[in-house]
């Protein structure tokens, strides 16, 4: 018998993808995360396939019915090409960073929406009960290429933002429009206009002739006047919208880890700020059509079922009856005709990937039914839950849009993942010239870094170094000791990466601002629903000085874990524990224990000291 070949682990993976490609019946090459780049060489050889396989082509979508595929939900990726990596990287490395204007920061909604762009939602096409499940998947295949191809022709390459590609996901969306009564759109109050797509709300509200709700949710991220200032805007351009702020972790911003956990527990899940502006917003939308009394009840009970055991109350243990629905009801149905059918009230979450959809879902359950992550695009399934008897939640996959919102910007809001970023110093460039990165970082510039610890005199007379992208780089790898494996250089990579990570966190805090805002803003920081904003965002006067007795209290076991390091898809309550955090970390952080009372309590920034040193 002849001896076996040696077989490389490459030559392994390889084979492995072909024979997957073979199973699944596509012939057309591997399936890698860029589908999106080669859908566009394969549509020049369009013309000479059959219909089938054409469409089957389509983000390599599974293709065969009852086969499970372990790619059916994942995002799809541009490569950007090596020469555009370098030329960004160059400039990262020259271009002096400048502060930039508030006014630079508004944005106008529609700037990120043109209304004469396409940039309209895929629709799901008609179909009758005589079409086989088939042909239906291919009908809907084909309506969501013509949809792509409409896309793609009216606006030019590279002006597209990165925007959901995978035609399951957006089914997926359909269904919850569908089965909704009412829509909870939830968007990142630091960045709201870039995650309210308008043709969607006129979908919705014209089409299917259903409510939204829009939820300004992280309420707790961005500064009081600003949230009022959003508001007023979205009001404003959508007269008819009916606007909620909301945050799952009032008074958490600013917290560390253990003080999070603490409040976490002194307040219970239920006590999100905002579930009843939601509950009174949809009371105002059924108009007595469905009885909301049980929600208002559940609410009063949360408000007062506060212990300081940390328990939750009774209500909280009850079971929350979930449903899962089969890929055939979601194929096979009608949007419901009938609203509130059976008096039940179907409040459908839908919104971008990490704006908090599923946050919100467990605030308003009172307890953790749904898993969360800061790793966007962590819901993969929809699902429903009944809150109380006459009130059902549907939590939706998060959806990435098609805009025109520009790259940097993605990148910061989340809606490009970090982890798929070939060149992220350019962004830590963008960043840093919004935000007052020197002072909350407490860098030290890397042409300083072997100057003597103490000035002479005659430094004082020295310009202070300016900075580049690069250097914030550098000087981050520097204090947080990133060292690379093979020479121990600084690792200015993973540097970049863990800043632009503690900006999509909302630690090192970006906010985008409504056009106009720097001309009226002493009108918003003088607004009189101030007080009612910074009582939801959990921010009064006894909880700071609470917090610096919480501080004091908790300064000897200071150890924030390095979270950035860890597997960003856990679940947050996992992954944010710190349990199992390095020791030699541990010890180190110890050492730099900031003292008591020290804290940058910087809500809009909320870096804390600890982390810079
Ligand atoms: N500061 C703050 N963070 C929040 C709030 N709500 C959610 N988050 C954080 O945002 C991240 C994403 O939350 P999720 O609830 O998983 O968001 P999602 O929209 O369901 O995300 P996908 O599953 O990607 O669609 C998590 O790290 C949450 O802890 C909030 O009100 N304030």
């Amino acid at each position: 018998m002849p001896r076996k070949k040696p077989f490389s682990n490459k030559q392994k993976k390889k084979q492995l993808q072909v024979k997957r490609e073979r199973k699944r019946g596509d012939g057309s090459g591997p399936s890698s995360r860029n589908a999106s780049v080669e859908r566009g060489a394969e549509r020049q050889s369009d013309t000479s396939d059959s219909e089938a396989a054409d469409i089957r082509r389509i983000n390599q979508q599974p293709g065969r019915e009852g086969r499970h595929d372990p790619n059916r939900f994942r995002l799809h990726f541009e490569r950007e090409t090596k020469e555009e990596v370098e030329k960004r990287k160059k400039v990262a490395r020259e271009k002096i960073l400048q502060p930039v204007s508030e006014k630079e920061m508004e944005i106008n909604i529609g700037d990120i929406y043109p209304a004469d762009k396409g940039l309209g939602i895929p629709r799901r096409p008609s179909w009758t009960y005589d079409m086989t499940r088939e042909q239906l998947l291919r009908k809907e295949e084909k309506s969501y290429r013509e949809y792509l191809d409409d896309l793609h022709s009216r606006n030019p390459p590279g002006s597209l933002s990165h925007f959901e590609h995978n035609l399951e996901t957006w089914r997926q969306l359909w269904r919850v429009l569908e089965m909704s009564d009412v829509i909870l759109l939830i968007v990142d109050i630091r960045h709201p206009v870039l995650q309210f797509p308008p043709t969607l709300y006129s979908y919705i509200t014209e089409e299917l002739r259903k409510q939204v709700v829009l939820v300004l949710n992280k309420a707790d991220l961005c500064p009081p006047p600003l949230v009022i200032a959003w508001k007023h805007y979205l009001a404003s351009q959508f007269p008819h919208l009916l606007t909620v702020c909301f945050t799952s972790h009032p008074g958490q911003a600013y917290a560390t880890v253990l003080q999070k956990k603490r409040l976490r527990k002194k307040a219970g899940c239920g006590q999100a700020g905002g579930p009843t502006d939601i509950m009174k917003a949809c009371r105002e939308i059924t108009a007595g059509k469905v009885d909301l009394a049980s929600w208002e009840k559940k609410i009063n009970r949360d408000a007062v079922a506060e212990r300081p055991d940390g328990e939750p109350a009774g209500d909280a243990l009850d079971t929350v009856l979930m449903e899962h629905l089969s890929d055939a009801a979601m194929e096979m149905s009608r949007p419901s005709e009938e609203l509130y059918k059976d008096g039940i009230l179907t409040l459908g979450c839908i919104g971008f990937p990490n704006v908090g959809k599923s946050s919100v879902i467990n605030s308003l359950v009172g307890r953790k039914v749904v898993s969360v992550s800061r790793t966007p695009g962590h819901t993969k399934y929809f699902q429903t839950y009944y809150l109380t008897p006459t009130v059902k939640l549907c939590d939706c996959p998060g959806l990435v849009f098609p805009s025109r919102v520009d790259k940097q910007l993605q990148i910061l809001a989340g809606i490009y993942p970090v982890s798929q970023l070939q060149e992220p110093y350019s962004s830590v460039g963008y960043l840093c010239e919004r935000t007052s990165f020197l002072s909350l970082l407490k860098l030290k510039h890397p042409s300083l870094e072997d100057a003597p610890k103490h000035h002479s005199l005659g430094d004082y007379d020295k310009p202070e170094p300016s900075w580049t992208a690069w250097d914030v780089c550098e000087a981050w790898a520097e204090k947080r000791c990133y060292k690379t494996a093979k020479a121990a250089r600084n690792d200015v990579y993973r540097a970049a990466n863990s800043l632009l990570r503690l900006a999509v966190d909302g630690r090192l805090c970006l906010c985008v601002r409504p056009p106009g805002y720097s001309c009226l803003k002493g009108h918003w920081e003088n607004h009189p629903d101030l007080p009612e904003i910074i009582a939801l965002q959990g921010r009064t006067e006894g909880d700071e000085a609470g917090e610096r007795e919480e501080e004091e209290e908790l300064e000897e076991s200071s150890t924030e874990p390095e979270e950035e390091e860890r597997d960003r898809d856990a679940d947050d309550d996992e992954d944010r524990d710190g349990d199992d955090e390095d020791e030699g970390f541990r010890e180190s952080r110890k050492k730099v224990a900031v003292p008591p009372g020290n804290l940058t309590v910087n809500m809009f920034n909320v870096l804390r000291e600890n982390e810079c040193e």
